[in-house]
């Protein structure tokens, strides 16, 4: 097959309902507020206007500094917390308090949820005293707890099934972008409430992508974290090769860039590619990578013609691997296993081999379709 049919042909089509995907940032929604008009309701910051009461169910390291964002400007806010202790310092700067999520979500007109994982999201909203418990008709759920998309369907069939309506919206971020209303909301399902709660999100985040059904903002959010999740682990391992050799020169100079930029690449491949075969659109992965905390120039810059299935040679893919060739010859020197830059040397190596050495080294995403390629017909 030719490389550059792969994003539209080798894999399955892309789900159809991400062409209706809407994307704003910050600076945008100020501008639209600008017109937007303050006849009543809650005006928040930059004169953007929601209309009603917010109830927040979670206040761990997330849900805690977004509620208070919140409050902050304004909104009338009413908090949950299992452990009830969390909530004092909401309800010192005048959020109110109730005793279950199913009483939160009957007294308020929006509810957030910022939970651990699958099992207590799902808990929290459907469980017995659950917010679903306390929904009806006209109120809204927000789900911004990260979850898989079966659960996060689960949850809306659940939130739904009362006549409410259902936005799931994990986000892009960590503790600071938290306290600083500098979050990516990834949202998908139901698009009126996207609007209604829009002035909200904006209050807690910089951006948001609205991207479909519910299940593609679940999805959007694990790609992301799977590539910064290999990122980590390679940061970790660098530092932790840095004094165990006590190679600082060394390491700064040629080993930190080199293990950096081929392992970013080929975890960045593994995300553009699992986006494309899940469904999502790999352009948006880009865009939401380049908005966050692994945000890196270098998938900026070849990320939108990787996804077309250009590699015009900047750093041509023989050199790179070549100096990882140097880089496990060094490591090998000192008797230290680099396994994660092993890994990402077989690809380059498979990349060579299917012809590519004079690519941009971006081209190693080749190596990953042809082995996606060969598993399958397998
Ligand atoms: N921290 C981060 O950098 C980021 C986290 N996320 C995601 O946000 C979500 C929250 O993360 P974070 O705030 O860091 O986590 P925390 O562990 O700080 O908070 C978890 C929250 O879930 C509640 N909870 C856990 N289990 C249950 C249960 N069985 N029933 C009811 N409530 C429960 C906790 O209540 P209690 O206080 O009683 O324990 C707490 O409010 C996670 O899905 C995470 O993956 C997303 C982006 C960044
Ligand atoms: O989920 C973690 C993040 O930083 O985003």
């Amino acid at each position: 097959m030719p490389a550059a049919a792969f994003f539209s042909a080798a894999l399955p089509p892309p789900s159809r309902t991400l062409s209706r995907r809407l994307v704003v940032s910050r600076a945008a929604a100020a501008a639209a507020s600008a017109s937007a008009s303050s006849s009543s309701g809650w005006q928040g910051g930059g004169g953007v206007e929601f209309q009603g009461k917010v109830g927040f169910l979670g206040l761990g390291i997330m849900g805690a500094p977004m509620a208070s964002n919140l409050i902050k400007a304004g909104c009338d806010v009413t908090v949950w917390n299992r452990t009830k202790s969390k909530c004092d310092p909401l309800l010192s700067l005048g959020a109110k308090y109730e005793p279950t999520p199913a009483q939160v979500a009957s007294s308020c007109d929006v509810t957030f949820a910022m939970l651990a994982d699958p099992q207590s999201a799902a808990e929290v909203a459907c469980g017995s005293s659950g917010a679903a418990e306390g929904l009806a008709p006209g109120k809204g759920y927000v789900d911004v707890s990260t979850v898989d998309g079966a659960t996060s369907k689960l949850i809306g069939e659940r939130i739904t099934s009362t006549g409410a309506s259902f936005l799931e919206a994990p986000v892009s971020g960590s503790k600071k972008p938290a306290e600083d209303g500098l979050l990516i909301f990834l949202t998908a399902g139901d698009e009126s409430l996207y609007k209604r709660v829009a002035p909200l999100l904006d209050v807690m985040g910089k951006s948001r992508f609205y991207l479909g059904d519910v299940g593609n903002g679940a999805a959007m959010k694990l790609v992301v974290n799977m590539v910064m999740g290999r990122w980590h682990k390679i940061i970790r391992y660098l530092v932790h090769f840095k004094f165990e050799q006590n190679l600082w020169m060394l390491s700064l100079n040629v080993l930190v860039p080199l293990v950096k930029y081929c392992s970013m690449m080929v975890s960045f491949s593994e995300g553009l590619l699992l986006s494309e075969k899940v469904g999502l659109d790999p352009n948006t992965l880009v865009e939401v990578i380049s908005q966050g905390a692994i945000s890196a120039p270098m998938f900026s810059l070849k990320g939108p013609s990787m996804v077309k299935a250009a590699y015009p040679p900047a750093f041509p893919l023989k050199h790179q691997q070549k100096d990882l060739r140097l880089a496990l010859a060094l490591a090998e020197s000192v008797s230290q296993s680099i396994p994660t830059v092993a890994a990402a040397n077989e690809l380059y190596k498979a990349a060579k081999s299917l012809g590519l050495s004079d690519h941009d080294f971006s081209a190693v995403i080749e190596a990953l379709k042809a082995k996606v390629q060969s598993q399958s017909s397998q």
